[in-house]
């Protein structure tokens, strides 16, 4: 088994862990397996994969989502360092809405987050740097995009470290109040 899984209280997302080949070369993983993630809720081709690079302890960004109808899912996972990574429901109708989870992401640990749509996601650094790498099932559109208030209370997001490096976006982002009730996918 390449990658085992474990669901979460919200429905569609999904806690990966990578299994990983060493020998005396070194080691080898796979970071994608349409047949194995597909049995753990991915669905669709991967669409995009990006590659983000982050700098320093603090960092924070999010909590991002594409509405429909370029809504997608996200594949996320850490290949330097770690971070803590949520994911918050924000389906209309969902019973979970407005709830999220939390789970530290790392290079060590081999943990990813299946993120279905309708979820946004967001990240803080707890180490000094950290890269992720994210498999999309839809791709970029700006004017797609949207989000909710990393720090907004209803929320109740309990972020380790103080936020840094917000982006002038992110800290425009709606509080969950203001998001209507929720995203129809
Ligand atoms: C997401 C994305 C961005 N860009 C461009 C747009 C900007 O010029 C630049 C940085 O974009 P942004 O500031 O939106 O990047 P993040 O704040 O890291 O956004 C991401 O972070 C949160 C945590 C996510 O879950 C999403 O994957 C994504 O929204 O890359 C692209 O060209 N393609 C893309 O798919």
């Amino acid at each position: 088994m390449i990658f085992e899984g474990a669901h979460t209280k919200l429905e569609g997302v999904t806690i990966t862990t990578r299994q990983q080949a060493g020998d005396q070369r070194g080691s080898f993983s796979r970071l994608f397996c349409a047949d194995q993630l597909g049995a753990l809720g991915w669905q669709g081709a991967v669409v995009q994969t990006n590659l983000s690079r982050n700098m320093e302890a603090g960092t924070l960004r999010g909590l991002h989502l594409q509405f429909a109808p370029h809504a997608e899912m996200k594949f996320v996972q850490v290949i330097e360092g770690r971070v803590l990574d949520v994911a918050v429901d924000l389906r209309a109708g969902s019973k979970t809405y407005g709830q999220h989870i939390a789970v530290e992401l790392s290079a060590e640990n081999q943990q990813g987050l299946l993120i279905p749509k309708g979820c946004a996601h967001g990240f803080q650094l707890l180490s000094e740097k950290a890269t992720l790498i994210y498999h999309h099932s839809a791709a970029y559109q700006p004017d797609a995009e949207g989000g909710v208030r990393f720090d907004d209370p209803e929320l109740n997001i309990a972020w380790p470290l103080p936020a840094r490096n917000l982006s002038a976006r992110d800290l425009s982002l709606p509080s969950l109040a203001r998001f209507g009730g929720g995203v129809r996918i």
